[in-house]
C-alpha cells in the first residue's frame, strides 16, 4: 500500500486561450477542474498503474467536497479529514498558440491547531511495515516547515519507507530526517543548496553530496531536459521523450507515483525510471490535471533512453 499525505490539495481548474495576454481582457474557450495537490496526483498515477493507494489529507468546503466526488469516481481510496475553509483552487493557464504553461497556486487555507494530530495518529494507525509513505507539496502557512520532518523520523523508526517533495525550508528540514528518495525538480534543488546549479557535473555532485543523509534514491527532475537518478552506486540520466504538450501540470507527481509504485513492486532502478518517463510523458500529453493511462504508458515505455554516467 502506498499512502500519499497531501496537507494543502487543490482543485486545480485549467483555463485554455488562444493566447494569454498579460494586462488585457482574455477570452476563455475551454475550462475543466480536476482533482489536484501533489499527493493527491500520484495517488492518482498508482491508480492508473492498478497500485494500492490510499490518499490522506485535509479537505474542506465545497471544493473539498469536489475532490472527494472525483477521487470517488476514480476509485481511489481516501482517507481525508474535513476541515473548516474552502480547500484551495489553483490557476492553470494555458496559452495554446505560444504553448505557454502558467500556474497560479492559492496559499490554502491555515488549519485549526488539532488537526495536524489527527492527521498523524490516521497515517501512523494505517501504515504497515511493507508500506510507503509519500509526502507531497506545500504546506498550509500556519503548518510548522518541520512537519514532513518530523512524520519522516516517525516511519525510519518503524521501518517505513518515505519520499519526500517538497521545496524550500520545508524540504530542506525534510531532508535532514533521511527519507527513502527525494524528487526535487532543478529550481527546488538550487533552493536546497542556495545557489545556481547549471551543468549537469554540478546536478550530479549536489544530488551526491545528499546521499550523507541516509537518502537512497534522489531523483532531479529538469523539465524537458529529462531526469537524473542518483543512488550510492548509480547515476542514470533519462531523457525526456518528444511530445505533444497539452498541459505540464502533473509532470512531476507522475515521476513520483511511478516510482513509488516501482519501489513497492521492488523493481530495479531503471525499470522504475522507464515507467516514471513514459508516466510524466503520458500525463502532459493530456489536458488539465488529468494523470496519463496505463495504457498510453505502456506504449511510451520503449523510447525511454536511461543512460548511466559518471562525474
Ligand atoms: N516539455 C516537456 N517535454 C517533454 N517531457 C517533459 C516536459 N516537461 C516535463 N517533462 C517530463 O516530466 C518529467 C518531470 O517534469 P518536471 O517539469 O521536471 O517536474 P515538476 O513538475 O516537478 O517540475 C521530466 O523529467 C520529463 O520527463
Ligand atoms: O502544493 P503546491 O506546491 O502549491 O503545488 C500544487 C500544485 O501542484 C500540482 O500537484 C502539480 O504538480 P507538478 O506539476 O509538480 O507535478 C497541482 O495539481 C497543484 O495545483
Amino acid at each position: 500500500m502506498i499512502i500519499t499525505v497531501t496537507l494543502n490539495p487543490a482543485l486545480d481548474k485549467t483555463i485554455l486561450l488562444d493566447i494569454l495576454k498579460v494586462g488585457s481582457v482574455n477570452r476563455v474557450c475551454q475550462v475543466r477542474e480536476d482533482a489536484g495537490g501533489k499527493g493527491i496526483n500520484v495517488s492518482k498515477m498508482i491508480r492508473n498503474l492498478k497500485g494500492e493507494t490510499l490518499a490522506t489529507g485535509f479537505l474542506g468546503g465545497q471544493t473539498g467536497a469536489r475532490i472527494r466526488t472525483q477521487l470517488e469516481q476514480m476509485e481511489i481510496q481516501h482517507g481525508f479529514i474535513e476541515v473548516e475553509g474552502n480547500t484551495r483552487t489553483n490557476i492553470k493557464v494555458v496559452d495554446t498558440k505560444n504553448k505557454i504553461y502558467t500556474d497560479i497556486n492559492e496559499p490554502g487555507a491555515a488549519l485549526a491547531e488539532n488537526v495536524l494530530i489527527k492527521l498523524e495518529n490516521l497515517i501512523f494507525s494505517r501504515v504497515k511495515e511493507e508500506d510507503l509513505i509519500v509526502f507531497s507539496g506545500s504546506i498550509p502557512q500556519n503548518v510548522p516547515k518541520s512537519i514532513y520532518a518530523k512524520w519522516i523520523i516517525k516511519a525510519n523508526r518503524i521501518g517505513v519507507k518515505t519520499i519526500l517533495d517538497a521545496d524550500g525550508e520545508v524540504l530542506r528540514k525534510g531532508v535532514q530526517a533521511g527519507p527513502y528518495m527525494i524528487k526535487p525538480n532543478i529550481y527546488e534543488l538550487e533552493m536546497l543548496f542556495d545557489r545556481k546549479i547549471e551543468t549537469m557535473k554540478e546536478i550530479v555532485e549536489a544530488a551526491q553530496s545528499l546521499l550523507e543523509y541516509g537518502i537512497k534514491i534522489i531523483a532531479v527532475s529538469m523539465g524537458e531536459q529529462g531526469s537524473v537518478f542518483v543512488t550510492q552506486d548509480k547515476t542514470l540520466v533519462a531523457e525526456a521523450i518528444k511530445t505533444d504538450v497539452k498541459s505540464t501540470v502533473g509532470a512531476g507527481d507522475s515521476v513520483v507515483g511511478a516510482l513509488a509504485y516501482a519501489i513497492s513492486k521492488k523493481m530495479d532502478l531503471e525499470e522504475g525510471i522507464e515507467l516514471a518517463i513514459a508516466a510524466a510523458t503520458a500525463t502532459i500529453g493530456n489536458e488539465g490535471t488529468e494523470m496519463g493511462t496505463l495504457e498510453q504508458i505502456k506504449n511510451l515505455m520503449k523510447q525511454v533512453k536511461i543512460k548511466s554516467i559518471r562525474c
